[in-house]
């Protein structure tokens, strides 16, 4: 890891004895200390606040006992988390993650992402994140929907349009948040839309919503492109994982002339070669809830691999959407030798600080996620805003409003690292600029 300035040094070691055991918010709080040394050498104000200390330290954290009944009418038990970490800037917002690896760490590890994230959008909102160590797999459509009550019949009481506003992410689509927001609308007898994002068009959602992570890390390595003169058009491409954000990466990089020839889930990869089939990966992901194996049955030009990573096939620009630390040192370095030249993250934190450090000594342009996949939260928010004006927007008219978010985000990170003496770092810009925002709403605030 990177040796940071000597007071962050001290901040950080206070965070690694306050959070013992939860590696990837370490990681996380890492990250972002390593790009705040300028900060801190220019504004002596964050210091005497201590911003930086009180940012690592989130505001509220619920942990909750989930307990549902199964088909077979067995009792389960599930732990549910909701982390507020930051509402300087506005609400609490980031999404619900249902997956058995989900423990205290890894919602602090999102939620802290999401404070910067939300940031850098522009819009008037905070950071957090919650979920549960629930794995959905295999389970019926009415063993999700008794857990989906059971753990909002806990959450409800934390959470408002005003107050936090959760939203889908691993293991949580449109299905989960309708029985979230169904169970919500009962126990409270209001029907509060903006509690929740993601929601389905026929009752409060937003068009876009479900497309917009994938469209806006795409729109984000465009925009990479666009600095060195350069378009998808002709790009050969990677995306990892094949949920919600990897698909709609996959569909926005054909629309723009690129081609994607490989997506994976956890048990392995598909290489196909004449492009990945939209909609029969959607059939089998989005329909048929299967293994990424079926792909293969319907397109015998396509190949099935299990037992190596999906970072081997070459190409140009590759878009990890699966998970975080899928993407390690050694991954990095058979990405540079096969000519990529972009990464950019669609999933939070998908690649380990080696492989970042590899991008950096191979002049690979990486793109960090909370720059790069700001496009759900951004829809999020618009969400919020039609949810507000009881209006709804276009489909073109909401994917402009996105577009030009992607664009301000990046273009926020350029010119952040241009004036902190990091020219073209996304990571530091993006570290930088959504820091700054937040610690300034702190220090007008107070100390509270
Ligand atoms: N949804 C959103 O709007 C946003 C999501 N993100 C981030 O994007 C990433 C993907 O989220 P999303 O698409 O919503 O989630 P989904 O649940 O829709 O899809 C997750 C995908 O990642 C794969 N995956 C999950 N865990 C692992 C693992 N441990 N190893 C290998 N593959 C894995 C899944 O495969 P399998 O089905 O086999 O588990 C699946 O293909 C996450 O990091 C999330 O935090 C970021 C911003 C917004
Ligand atoms: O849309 C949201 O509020 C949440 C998105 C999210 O969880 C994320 O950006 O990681």
């Amino acid at each position: 890891m990177a040796i940071l300035h000597p007071d962050l040094q001290d901040i950080y070691d206070v965070v690694l004895q306050r959070n013992a055991g939860e590696a990837e918010f370490h990681q996380a709080v890492h990250e972002v200390l390593d790009s705040l040394g300028p900060v801190v050498a220019k504004h002596p104000e964050y210091t005497n606040a201590a911003i930086i200390q009180r940012m690592c330290e989130p505001e509220r954290q619920i942990i909750f006992r989930v307990p549902w009944v199964d088909d077979k009418g067995v009792t389960q038990l599930n732990r549910g988390f909701r982390v507020e970490f930051n509402s300087a800037l506005g609400p609490y917002k980031g999404g619900l993650r249902f997956h058995p690896s989900v423990y205290l760490g890894i919602v602090k590890f999102l939620g802290f992402e999401q404070i910067f994230k939300n940031s850098l959008t522009g819009l008037p909102i905070g950071g957090g994140k919650g979920g549960s160590d629930f794995d959905p797999k295999g389970r019926s459509d009415a063993e999700i929907m008794r857990f989906c009550q059971s753990f909002m019949t806990e959450l409800y009481r934390h959470i408002g349009e005003h107050t936090d506003v959760p939203a889908g992410d691993i293991g949580v689509g449109g299905r989960e948040i309708g029985y979230l927001f169904g169970q919500y609308k009962r126990i409270t007898n209001r029907y509060e839309s903006g509690v929740l994002t993601g929601k389905g068009l026929s009752w409060g959602g937003s068009l876009v919503r479900t497309e917009a992570t994938g469209y806006g890390v795409v729109f984000f390595a465009e925009e990479i492109l666009k600095t060195r003169g350069e378009s998808f058009d002709g790009k050969r491409v990677v995306v990892s994982g094949s949920g919600n954000v990897a698909i709609y990466a996959v569909q926005k990089v054909h629309q723009l002339g690129g081609k994607v020839v490989a997506v994976s889930d956890s048990s392995g990869y598909i290489v196909d070669e004449d492009g990945i089939d939209l909609d029969l990966l959607k059939d089998v992901k989005e329909v048929r809830r299967a293994r990424i194996e079926e792909y293969v049955k319907q397109r015998p030009q396509a190949r099935f691999i299990t037992g190596s990573t999906i970072w081997n096939v070459p190409c140009d620009i590759a878009i990890p959407c699966a998970t975080q630390n899928e993407l390690n040192g050694d991954d990095a370095k058979v990405l540079a030798y096969n000519g990529c030249t972009i990464v950019a993250e669609g999933a939070n934190m998908p690649c380990s600080p080696d492989a970042v450090k590899v991008f950096a000594e191979t002049g690979i342009t990486f793109a960090p996620g909370k720059a790069a996949n700001a496009g759900g939260v951004a829809t999020s928010g618009l969400e919020m805003q039609q949810n507000a004006s009881r209006d709804s927007w276009t489909f073109e008219y909401t994917e402009n409003r996105l577009q030009e978010i992607m664009r301000g985000v990046h273009d926020r990170c350029l010119e952040t690292a241009d004036d902190y003496g990091v020219p073209g770092s996304y990571t530091a810009g993006a570290n930088i600029a959504g820091f700054i925002k937040v610690a300034d709403a702190m220090l007008a605030l107070g100390v509270i």
